[in-house]
């Protein structure tokens, strides 16, 4: 009997949950970011109604903006209103979208497209026995044709651009009458219907050319066009259609750029619309187990180099990793040098050189995604290398936790005794546009692996280390000045920087414990981030944001290492932020005091350092805090209209150079 029970609950329940479980993990659909600042984005019907709205809100935040449509002034009062509102020019095209020539004409002319806004439509309400054949035709031909022509002519570009610009969108306006049918609108329906198996063959055909497509669903919505429309609407058509209610050209536009960024296939606008969407999805691209399935397979290979890290095989072209005229002079010879990220990339680069030489290489990568990368990397180093240097090896490693990093460092002194050289170089990026879109978990992962495995990596290579050996950081131009789109990248290298001049005279880095650093970081520059995203929703042109650094972010002071690489993360973070928001009118800077006499000084320092404090600036002491706040008058107020991104230095006269 139990045999029976056991059998049954292997057949029917072990085995199918076990196939479940495996099924998600494969195809999980994975989340993506189009970008729209800095994009090119190509609007039709822009010169009216929901066209227009989106287009003000791509301009807000930053896109390049093309608008295609049929009436001159129109298009020219929409062009002014964008400039007035948001500063920025736009571009426009006088085109009928029903001529596939005209359009093309457009599209070459405005250059390259990241996002494509099929938003054109018109809507002639009448049931199908009173429409004239006439007007049935004009709908399909500019909802439908017309859509047809726009992607024609767009796509090609739109592939070619994607490997240097990210993913790419292509938004399709449909209508909640392309979703059911409703009583009036048997061609505009159709029409809507059309979009849709457009834009599902599209999405499958697409997706590994890291384009994602976009079909937007609203109800009646409230603009110049709908306005003409309710003129004739059948009675039975505006009561079904009321069932959805109306919304707000801006509404639907926010809700249209929401999906687009996030690349999602169906974008209902409202509840009723949620709830149309559920009804209606069918086999829909995303909704589909088996499309994210094939989506998954597609995309690993092709989109590979997209993932974090990236695999350098893919690519096109092979990185030069070795330049044929360098020439070697035995420079490291006997010592051996552990590289973190030496798989691909610089890393990879540097271990080659390492190998010529003369050095020992061992090097890290990230596990389970490398080993293709690493073995070829291992290979070439073992070819290069001198003849009494040892084999490589290549270790793999998540470096943002303490316990790997002392694996690392433990398996290369089993391996070769010790370490001359240490370089920490692994680190990875993810492009966005705004702060909104860095949450608390991708900051932690990102400052884990940037800067926290900086410390851990130093912390425990350096019990191995004897004078002479040297330790390299890669930081990286950003954090000098600044990136709009990579604002938790540069703040980790801005920490980097830091880091680097205090280690240089090193000194406590054994007493600080995993949890204190996530603590610090977490007190002074995570809560940047997210003070900074919270209040955005609230600021609006002319409003200011002042962070605190300190004149440790430049000068390095051997005994307060993770504070400093906080401060200096806090400078990077405000030249980003300021460049972020320079569009939106609002400043950002910071404020570098030097020793201030406030209650932390009696905390942190001895009697002796607090008798002493500012002595070693110029001014011999150190300052009140009422030295230091008119500076934050200053950055609050409109006399500091000219500022952004900068960083006053209220030190007692200490030349920072930044
Ligand atoms: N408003 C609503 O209730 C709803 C609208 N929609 C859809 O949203 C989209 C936008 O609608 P809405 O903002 O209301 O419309 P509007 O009538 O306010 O704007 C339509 C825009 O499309 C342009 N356009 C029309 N025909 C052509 C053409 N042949 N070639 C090029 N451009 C053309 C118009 O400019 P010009 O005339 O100068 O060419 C105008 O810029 C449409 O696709 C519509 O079907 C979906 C659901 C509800
Ligand atoms: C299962 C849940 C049901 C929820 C109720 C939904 C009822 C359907 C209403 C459809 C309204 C269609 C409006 C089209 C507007 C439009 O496209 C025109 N204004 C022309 O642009």
């Amino acid at each position: 009997m139990a045999d029976v029970y056991f059998s049954f609950f292997t057949l029917f329940i072990l085995v199918p949950l076990s196939l479940l479980i495996l099924l998600y993990f494969i195809v999980r659909p994975r989340p993506v970011s189009v970008p729209i600042k800095n994009s090119n984005v190509f609007i039709t019907g822009g010169s009216s109604g929901i066209g227009l709205a989106l287009a003000h809100l791509c301009a807000r935040e930053g896109a390049n903006v093309t608008l295609l449509a049929r009436n001159v002034s129109k298009l020219e009062e929409a062009k002014q209103s964008i400039k007035l509102a948001t500063g920025r020019d736009v571009n426009v095209f006088s085109a009928d979208v029903r001529d596939y020539d005209a359009v093309k004409r457009a599209i070459e002319e405005a250059g390259p497209i990241d996002v494509l806004v099929c938003n054109q439509g018109v809507f002639v309400p009448q049931e199908l026995e009173h429409q004239e054949l006439e007007e049935i035709k004009f709908m399909i031909d500019v909802n439908l044709m017309g859509t047809f022509h726009l992607i024609k002519a767009a796509l090609p570009g739109m592939k070619k651009n994607r490997a240097e610009r990210g993913p790419g969108s292509i938004a399709i306006m449909s209508s909640q009458a392309g979703q059911v049918g409703i009583y009036g609108y048997t061609a505009y329906s159709a029409s809507k219907f059309g979009l849709k198996g457009l834009a599902e063959a599209l999405q499958h055909e697409i997706i590994a050319d890291n384009i994602h497509v976009s079909l937007i669903f609203p109800p009646d919505t409230e603009t110049p066009g709908f306005v003409e429309e309710n003129k004739r609407r059948p009675q039975l058509t505006s009561i079904i259609a009321a069932s959805s209610g109306a919304m707000k050209a801006d509404e639907v536009a926010k809700k249209s750029l929401d999906g687009i960024k996030s690349g999602t296939f169906i974008v209902p606008c409202n509840f009723e619309g949620f709830l149309l969407s559920i009804g209606t999805a069918g086999l829909s691209p995303q909704r589909s187990y088996l499309m994210a399935f094939v989506e998954h397979l597609k995309k690993a290979e092709v989109m590979a180099t997209e993932e974090q890290p990236g695999k350098e095989h893919l690519m096109d072209p092979i990185p030069q990793a070795l330049s044929p005229d360098y020439r070697q002079a035995n420079k490291l010879h006997g010592k051996v040098a552990l590289v973190t990220g030496g798989d691909s990339g610089i890393g990879r680069s540097v271990c080659y050189l390492f190998a010529l030489e003369g050095a020992t290489v061992a090097f890290t990568y990230v596990p389970g995604q490398e080993e293709k990368d690493a073995h070829d990397t291992l290979k070439k180093i073992q070819e290069l290398k001198s003849a009494d240097a040892k084999d490589p090896i290549a270790l793999p490693a998540d470096l943002g936790f303490d316990e790997n990093c002392k694996k690392v460092v433990d398996e290369v002194v089993n391996n070769f005794g010790r370490i001359d050289i240490l370089v920490n170089n692994a680190a990875e990026q993810h492009m966005t546009s705004t702060i909104e879109e860095i949450d608390e978990n991708r900051l932690e992962r990102v400052f884990r692996t940037n800067i926290f495995s900086h410390f851990f990596m130093t912390r425990h290579a350096l019990k191995h280390m004897k004078e002479g050996s040297s330790i390299i950081n890669s930081t990286s131009v950003v954090a000098y000045c600044g990136s709009d789109i990579l604002l938790d990248y540069c703040s980790t290298k801005g920490a980097i920087v830091s880091f680097t001049r205090a280690e240089s005279r090193i000194g406590t880095i054994d007493e600080i414990t995993e949890d204190q650093l996530l603590r610090i970081f977490r007190t002074n520059i995570f809560a940047y981030f997210f003070m900074a995203r919270h209040s955005l929703k609230h600021m609006a042109e002319g409003a200011s944001i002042i962070n605190t650094t300190s004149v440790q972010a430049y000068l390095g002071s051997p005994s307060s290492l993770e504070y400093q690489s906080t401060k200096g993360a806090i400078v990077a973070f405000t030249r980003g932020l300021a460049l972020q928001l320079v569009d939106r009118g609002i400043r950002v800077n910071g404020v570098a005091p030097g020793p201030v006499w406030t209650p932390v000084q009696v905390v942190i320092h001895d009697k002796d350092k607090v008798q002493s404090l500012g002595s070693e600036t110029p001014m011999g002491r150190a300052s009140q805090p009422d030295e230091i706040a008119p500076c934050y008058v200053l950055l609050a107020s409109r006399d500091s209209s000219y500022y952004t991104g900068q960083v006053l230095h209220a030190n007692g006269g200490m030349i920072v150079n930044g």
